[in-house]
């Protein structure tokens, strides 16, 4: 039996969540992510535990807790200023739809816990003392950089779908491989995808474009076919084949959707269904639609000084960022240096707004907004200072 000595901080907070569990007569193990990135020696975002007792127990040993799953025995306990996932031992049965169990069966054991989970790397557990439950080489596959289903995958797929997406993502987050039968499940369950959310898959997608090994990661998701099943990309295989080769994996969420729609060669006027169809939000969407716009702009002439002002900094850096995943070169400290020396970088940095024009006694409306406007293009083209007295002089003169 492997203990780990010399538990992060996290798991140290989390003690006594286990022993009031263990001293009231329960088991209770963390469980799931938190012990295999331990053992990675990975970051810990959070620790999942799971544990013999009803969720009804388990709140009566808390003073918080909230209902998350109930149905599924999942209970959220407030603790030490910290909230933790409190799982009872279940199996799953009766997945009619690949998506949802349709009813948890609570379990004594957590071997039958274990049994249920997705990959071997992914069903390890630890008790109080650092120990770990190890009952299908989970360690071993941990060494080895491998992904592989828990016993039979064809099962394991038909439970829930959405863990043929987190094999790929796995991949990209830890650069693991498949193991073989696991990749061939893949290869043929992967329509089984089509009954599963599309929020659900838009946040596995987005976690495998933005790991560090996503451009390997997404020439398996190509291979297996479940490109074929996610919106918008079926039949695009030739275009998507780019994305393997690009200069950088993406870090930021909207330069992975900006690469993507450029690859995809989706046309300006179809960026909001693409993105909508891939249940983003608006905030995203327009974002990624000026970083497009911006992209094509660069790619088209040198920028001018008004325009890399209406673009604003957020906007540069990230078409910079797209350029250079797309190994497209663009001056880049040029952009950003003459961006900088802009007199004003944001519409708010005009020394005057409406009030001063109405004041001036101009009426409200359109005619105030393009003078106004004017005013900005001016000044950001160094043609009037930004202050009261030289852009009054300047209205001055066109009276
Ligand atoms: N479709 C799924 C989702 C989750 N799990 C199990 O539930 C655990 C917790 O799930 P989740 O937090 O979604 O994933 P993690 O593996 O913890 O990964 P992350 O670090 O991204 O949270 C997993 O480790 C796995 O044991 C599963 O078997 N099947
Ligand atoms: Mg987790």
């Amino acid at each position: 039996m492997i203990r780990i000595d010399n538990l992060p901080e996290i798991f140290v907070k989390a003690m006594p969540v286990l022993r009031t569990l263990e001293d009231a007569g329960f088991e209770a193990y963390f469980v799931g992510g938190s012990v295999r990135d331990v053992l990675l020696h990975r970051h810990v975002h959070d620790v999942d535990i799971t544990t013999s007792a009803y969720p009804e127990e388990v709140k009566e040993l808390f003073d918080k807790s909230i209902d998350t799953g109930i149905k599924h025995g999942t209970v959220t306990v407030l603790y030490g200023g910290e909230s933790y996932e409190i799982t009872t031992f279940r199996t799953e049965s009766g997945y009619q739809d690949f998506r949802r169990p349709d009813h948890v069966t609570f379990v004594q054991n957590l071997d039958e816990d274990l049994k249920r989970r997705d990959f071997t790397i992914n069903a390890l557990a630890m008790d109080m003392h650092g120990d770990i439950v190890d009952l299908f080489n989970g360690i071993e596959d941990l060494k080895n950089h491998i992904i592989r289903a828990v016993g039979n995958p064809e099962k394991r797929f038909h439970e829930d779908a959405l863990r043929m997406m987190r094999a790929v993502r796995f991949m990209s987050q830890l650069e693991f491989k498949l193991e073989e039968k696991t990749e061939q499940a893949i290869k043929d369950n992967h329509e089984l995808l089509k009954k599963i959310s599309v929020e659900r898959i838009r946040e596995e997608f987005v976690k495998m474009g933005l790991g560090p090994f996503s451009r390997q990661a997404f020439q398996i998701f190509l291979d297996t076919q479940l490109s074929e099943d996610v919106p918008d990309f079926a039949g695009k295989k030739d275009l998507l084949q780019v994305y393997p080769q690009l200069k950088f994996s993406p870090t930021m969420e909207t330069s992975l959707w900006a690469v993507i729609i450029i690859l995809l060669k989706v046309s300006n006027e179809n960026i909001g269904k693409f993105m909508r169809d891939w249940k983003n939000s608006n905030a995203m969407t327009e974002k990624v639609e000026q970083i497009i716009k911006m992209f094509d702009l660069i790619a088209d002439h040198v920028p001018t000084d008004y325009e890399l002002f209406e673009a604003g900094e957020d906007i540069i850096i990230n078409t910079i960022d797209v350029a250079d995943i797309l190994g497209q070169p663009v001056s880049s400290e040029a952009l950003v240096d003459r961006y900088l020396a802009l007199p004003i970088k944001t519409p708010s940095e005009l020394a005057v707004d409406g009030r001063f024009l109405i004041k001036r006694g101009m009426r409200p409306g359109a005619q105030l907004g393009r003078t106004l406007n004017q005013i900005r293009k001016k000044v950001v083209a160094c043609e009037i200072e930004n202050s009261e007295e030289a852009i009054e002089q300047y209205l001055d003169d066109l009276d």
